[in-house]
């Protein structure tokens, strides 16, 4: 099976490797790559909407990236947004996954964190998540390692693992017999 990762962030990519290394399947029978697409989104996507939206361009765009014969057979985009949550005062970093074979569209979301108010107040103001942190861990690639989940959570999950829950969620309509 062929998958095609709509990002090259390595912390998406091993997320989506390790949950079809999970999935009870030949390794050898997945081969995940990463390809870079426009998520049609702005770079920080503020709301779910914009979030999932993010994560659903990118899905269909590598599903639809290679014309060839040996197409990729499920499509995976993720995205990582800020949000308002309602029945809370703080913005919150979210994340969705969408996974799509040309038809079927399943979509998942990671956790929420809430993000200290000196950081969302930065967001608010326009900045962009990414930067922020390493700013504020006076870090670079924050976003590519372990994430504004490790920072958040002093290691307790990371970036990958956040997102893993959200592929996991996104895949269920190809690997459950309930759709
Ligand atoms: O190359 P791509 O796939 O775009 O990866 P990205 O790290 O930019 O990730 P997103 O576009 O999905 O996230 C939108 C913004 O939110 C930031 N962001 C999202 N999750 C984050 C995290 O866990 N830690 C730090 N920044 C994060 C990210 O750096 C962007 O500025
Ligand atoms: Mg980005």
């Amino acid at each position: 099976m062929r998958v095609g990762v709509g990002s090259r962030n390595p912390a998406k990519i091993s997320a989506v490797e390790a949950v079809f290394g999970d999935l009870d399947k030949d390794p050898e029978e997945v081969g995940v790559e990463s390809v870079a697409v426009e998520p049609g989104v702005p770079e920080q996507p503020f709301g779910e909407a914009e979030t999932i939206a993010g994560a659903e361009n990118r899905a269909r765009r590598v599903h639809s990236s290679r014309s060839d014969d040996s197409g990729y057979e499920l499509g995976v985009g993720l995205e990582g947004g800020v949000a308002e949550v309602p029945g809370s005062d703080g913005l919150f970093l979210i994340m969705w996954a969408v996974v799509t074979d040309g038809e079927t569209v399943g979509r998942g979301a990671g956790p929420r964190l809430q993000l200290p108010d000196s950081v969302a107040r930065r967001i608010r103001d326009g900045e962009e998540l990414g930067p922020v942190m390493d700013d504020v861990l006076g870090e670079s690639d924050v976003a590519k390692k372990q994430g504004a989940a490790g920072a958040l959570t002093a290691g307790i999950i990371d970036r990958q693992e956040a997102l893993e829950h959200a592929v996991a969620g996104a895949l269920a309509p190809f690997v459950t017999g309930f759709y």
